[in-house]
């Protein structure tokens, strides 16, 4: 049952019109009390609550509510109603634990999508389904993982590829992120229509309004022909927001705009255009820090994030590396027409316990490399040690001379590799290139703490 909870009786009516016909059942009151009151009595799926119900404007009564209610039951999914004018409260209101927030006028489409995604997330708890049922249900050929983490993230990935609800995809670099992405394009309805992707990393700040929306011709000095924006190309489609992370400020305000109305004007013409589409958005930033730096607008990190989905690093996921070798020698032996290409038992073990800051990308590139430079088809140890790629290092990342010794600069490398690999003693020995023992005897002549049982 949706609980709707608003004091004006026009907005109650079309809610429950629009969500009926959907063969939702609903509920509606007008009031904090009775909202409260049903609640205790009844099995409520998901409640959809006006911020500004009552004469208050404020909507101080309606974060009173909302705490309440999450007093009461900490699970049921919250939609909050707020006018445009009140975006800060609907931020409020997500600290507070809503899960989405809809603006009034509200988009039925959108607010149907938002009400699907919850109660779909709602129903089932992720983590049930084995690797094969998995593949019976969605396609995720391309990904490989066997990983427990992986795996429930793929069955969020593929519940929520049927809805439309934005998605948000954390992790480090080459961790797959953007193959997350278009996995859940391909399991969407949307899979015969455009998959468009947009480095925002990669846009500048004056360009980015004509890239996005596109111009008409004349729009600007440059501006020769009519250029068809990305919003556009993606229309019916999904688009992939790549690097969020990285967008300035005025561009930020120019997306939240587009995310919120689905419309947006096409530069130098005055006509708004509406767009109806999938937006997937990619980081390897920590926005909720840049949210608490003032440097990535808290309201758009709440458009964008209905749903997260944070991907592990391959170092906590070790287990999945022989079976990425495996499909990445068995792609290499197709490619160059090489069927006998092989991994060594050893090798394989070496690997897994190689550092791989870059991640998947860095074990592709390497294992690529190592094909290729090879003159055997039996790959050992040998042939892949000399293609570890060192992450690109410039001394400018070095402290100031003078402002460390070298004693100083060891004591914080031996800890960042401790941190890097989990306390993990020969990894982290491994990562610096000594033995375990000349690590130990390190950790205790600088008095850094370990714990043996830890490798
Ligand atoms: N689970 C996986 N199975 C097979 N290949 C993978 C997997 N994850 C990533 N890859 C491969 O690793 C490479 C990097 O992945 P991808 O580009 O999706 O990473 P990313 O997180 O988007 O990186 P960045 O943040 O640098 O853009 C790609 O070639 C991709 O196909």
């Amino acid at each position: 049952m949706i609980l709707i909870i608003d004091d004006d009786i026009a907005v109650r009516t079309s809610l429950m019109l629009l969500l009926e016909q959907k063969k939702y059942d609903v509920f509606a009151v007008a009031t904090a009390m009775e909202g409260l009151d049903f609640l205790r009595k009844e099995n409520v799926t998901l409640i959809i609550l006006d911020l500004n119900f009552s004469i208050d404007t404020s909507g101080k009564e309606g974060m009173q509510l909302l705490q309440q209610i999450r007093m009461k039951d900490p699970q049921v999914p919250v939609i909050l109603i707020t006018g445009w004018a009140s975006i800060e409260l609907a931020v409020q209101g997500m600290k507070l634990g809503a899960n989405d927030f809809i603006n009034k006028p509200w988009n039925n489409e959108h607010l149907l999508q938002s009400v699907k995604t919850l109660i779909t997330l709602k129903d089932q708890k992720p983590g049930q389904s084995s690797r094969k049922q998995l593949d019976k249900e969605y396609e995720f050929q391309s990904i490989i993982a066997e990983d427990k983490g992986m795996l429930e993230l793929l069955e969020i990935a593929g519940r929520v590829s049927k809805t439309d609800a934005s998605v948000l995809i954390t992790g480090e670099s080459g961790t797959g992120k953007e193959l997350i992405a278009e996995a859940i394009h391909q399991n969407s309805l949307r899979r015969n229509r455009p998959f468009i992707k947009v480095n925002l990393g990669g846009i500048s700040t004056s360009l980015f309004e004509s890239e996005m929306f596109g111009h008409v011709r004349g729009a600007f000095t440059d501006a020769r022909t009519d250029r068809t924006g990305r919003f556009e190309m993606a229309n019916k489609g999904t688009i992939f927001l790549d690097e969020i992370g990285d967008l300035d400020a005025g561009s930020q305000v120019k997306l939240l705009r587009v995310l919120q109305d689905r419309s947006y004007e096409v530069l130098g013409s005055s006509r708004t255009k509406t767009v109806d589409v999938r937006v997937i958005c990619a980081t390897n930033k920590n926005l909720a820090e840049m949210v608490a730096k003032g440097t990535f607008r808290e309201d758009l990190l709440y458009r964008i994030n209905l749903i997260t989905l944070k991907l592990p690093a391959l170092r906590e996921r070790g287990k999945d590396i022989p079976l990425l070798v495996d499909f990445m020698i068995s792609n290499l032996r197709g490619l160059y027409n090489r069927p006998k290409l092989e991994v060594t038992p050893e090798a394989m073990k070496w690997l897994k316990h190689l550092p791989l800051p870059g991640n998947i990308r860095q074990l592709k590139n390497m294992v690529e490399r190592s094909v290729l430079v090879s003159r055997t088809d039996i790959l050992d140890i040998n042939d892949f040690a000399t293609h570890v790629e060192k992450q690109p290092f410039s001394d400018s990342k070095l402290p100031e001379v003078g402002a460390m010794t070298l004693e100083e600069t060891e004591i914080l490398m031996i800890k960042r590799a401790l941190q890097f690999h989990n306390n993990r003693i020969s990894k982290a020995a491994l990562a610096l290139g000594i033995t375990r023992s000349a690590l130990y005897r390190r950790l205790d002549k600088y008095n850094i703490p370990y714990d043996e049982t830890s490798d």
